[in-house]
C-alpha cells in the first residue's frame, strides 16, 4: 500500500498571525495547543502567535533548539504530560521537523507556521532528524495546515530566501540520482513526484531575477516552490525527489563542522558539483544561485576548501542505501578536488 497524505489547508498571504485561530477553528482543533518555537523565532512571531491563540484556546509553549532526537523527545514529553490536542511549529526547518516528529509519535496533528523560506520541509511528510552522527530522514505525517505569512518570512535575512532556492534547485540532481537508482538498482520511481519536483526547480530558475529583489512576489514564488517540493516528497513517500548526492554532501558538512552554513546554501553548492558529475548544465545552476545571492564558492560559504573536499569523499557513506551518482565507493580525493575546482567551488 502506498499512502499519500497532504496538508488540508495551505494559507499564503500577508498579516496571517490573526488568521491562526480561524484556521484552527475551521479544522475543528481543540484545546490545549502547544506552540513550539526556537529562541529567535519566539521573538520573531512565536509570542504573537501564542497571544493570538490565547483568545480561543488553552495554550502551552516550549522552546527547542536543533533538530535532534533529544528535542523531539522534549516536545513529545510536553504533548503527553499536558494532554496536548495539537501543536503549531513557529520557526525554520529545525523547529518544524522537531514538531513534525513529536506530533507524529503522539498521534496529534500539527500546523506549520514557517518563519523562513529556506527549506522544503514546510509541507513535507518526512522529518530530518540528527541521531547518532548524521541526519536521518524519518517518516512522519505532513502538517494539517500550512500558514505562510509573507510579512513574517520577510523578516529573515536575505540569505535565507537564497537558501530556499538552493534547497529547491537541488531537486535537479536529486531526480537524476533517483532515476539512476531506478535504472541500476530497480528502486521505486514515481514519474509524478519527479515531474512536480523538477517543475519547482525550473520555476525558481526562471524567476531568479524576481526572487533576487526579495519583495513579496519573489518570496511567494519561493514559498510555493518549497511547498510543491514537499508535496512531491509526500507523493514519493520519501525525500527521494528532493534529496540526492547534493544533500549527502550537505549532511557530510553538518557532520564535519560545529557551525555549518544554512542547509539550502550547502545543498545549492552540492548541486553545482553533482550536476557537473552528472554531465548536465552546472553553469546554469551556478548562475541562478549567483543571481539570487546564494553562495557558490567555499569562500562565500565560509567553509575551508579542505572540508569541502573531505565532505565530497565521505558523502556516499552517509546513507549507503540511497544510491546516487557517487556510487558505492564515492569519489576519490583527486576526483573530489577536480570536481570542486572545475566548478569553481574551491
Ligand atoms: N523535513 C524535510 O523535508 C526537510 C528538512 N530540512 C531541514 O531543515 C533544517 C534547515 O532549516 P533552516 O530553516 O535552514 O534552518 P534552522 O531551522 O536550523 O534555522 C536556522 C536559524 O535561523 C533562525 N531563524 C528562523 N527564522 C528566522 C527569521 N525569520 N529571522 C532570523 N532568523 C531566523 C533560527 O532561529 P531559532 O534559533 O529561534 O530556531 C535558527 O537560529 C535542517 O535541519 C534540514 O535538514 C530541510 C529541507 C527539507
Ligand atoms: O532536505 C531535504 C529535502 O530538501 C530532506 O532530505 P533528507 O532526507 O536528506 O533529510
Ligand atoms: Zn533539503
Amino acid at each position: 500500500m502506498h499512502l499519500m497524505e497532504f496538508p488540508r489547508e495551505v494559507v499564503l498571504g500577508n498579516n496571517l498571525i490573526p488568521e491562526v485561530v480561524n484556521v484552527a477553528k475551521r479544522l475543528k482543533l481543540e484545546s490545549p495547543v502547544l506552540v513550539v518555537y526556537g529562541p529567535k523565532t519566539k521573538e520573531i512571531a512565536g509570542k504573537d502567535v501564542e497571544r493570538e491563540l490565547k483568545s480561543a484556546f488553552d495554550v502551552h509553549s516550549v522552546t527547542v533548539g536543533e533538530a535532534d532526537i533529544e528535542n523531539a523527545e522534549k516536545v513529545l514529553a510536553k504533548i503527553m504530560d499536558l494532554g496536548v490536542k495539537w501543536a503549531i511549529a513557529v520557526g525554520g526547518g529545525s523547529i518544524i521537523d522537531v514538531t513534525k516528529l513529536a506530533s507524529y509519535k503522539s498521534g496529534i496533528p500539527f500546523v506549520s507556521f514557517p518563519t523562513t523560506a529556506s527549506h522544503d520541509g514546510i509541507a513535507s511528510a518526512n522529518a530530518s532528524i540528527k541521531g547518532l552522527g548524521s541526519k536521518t530522514s524519518v517518516k512522519a505525517r505532513p502538517p494539517l495546515a500550512v500558514i505562510a505569512d509573507i510579512d513574517v518570512i520577510k523578516t529573515a535575512p536575505r540569505r535565507y530566501l537564497a537558501a530556499g532556492v538552493g534547497d529547491v534547485i537541488s531537486n535537479i540532481t536529486a531526480v537524476r540520482d533517483w532515476r539512476l537508482a531506478h535504472k541500476i538498482r530497480g528502486e521505486y520511481f514515481s514519474e509524478y513526484a519527479a515531474a512536480l519536483s523538477l517543475m519547482s526547480a525550473k520555476m525558481v530558475m526562471r524567476d531568479a531575477e524576481i526572487i533576487r529583489l526579495g519583495e513579496d512576489e519573489g518570496v511567494r514564488k519561493v514559498v510555493k516552490a518549497l511547498i510543491s517540493s514537499g508535496v512531491a516528497m509526500s507523493i514519493a513517500g520519501s525525500s527521494r525527489p528532493a534529496s540526492g548526492a547534493e544533500h549527502l554532501f550537505s549532511h557530510a558538512l553538518d557532520m564535519l563542522l560545529d557551525k555549518p552554513a544554512l542547509h539550502g546554501e550547502q545543498t545549492g553548492i552540492g548541486t553545482i558539483i553533482m550536476a557537473y558529475l552528472h554531465g548536465i548544465n552546472w553553469k546554469r545552476i551556478k548562475e541562478t544561485l549567483k543571481t539570487v545571492g546564494a553562495p557558490t564558492t567555499a569562500y562565500e560559504l565560509g567553509i575551508d576548501p579542505e572540508i569541502i573536499v573531505e565532505a565530497l569523499t565521505i558523502a556516499h557513506t552517509i546513507r549507503p542505501e540511497r544510491y546516487t551518482i557517487l556510487g558505492r565507493d564515492g569519489l576519490t580525493r583527486e576526483a573530489a578536488e577536480r570536481a570542486a575546482k572545475i566548478t569553481g567551488v574551491i
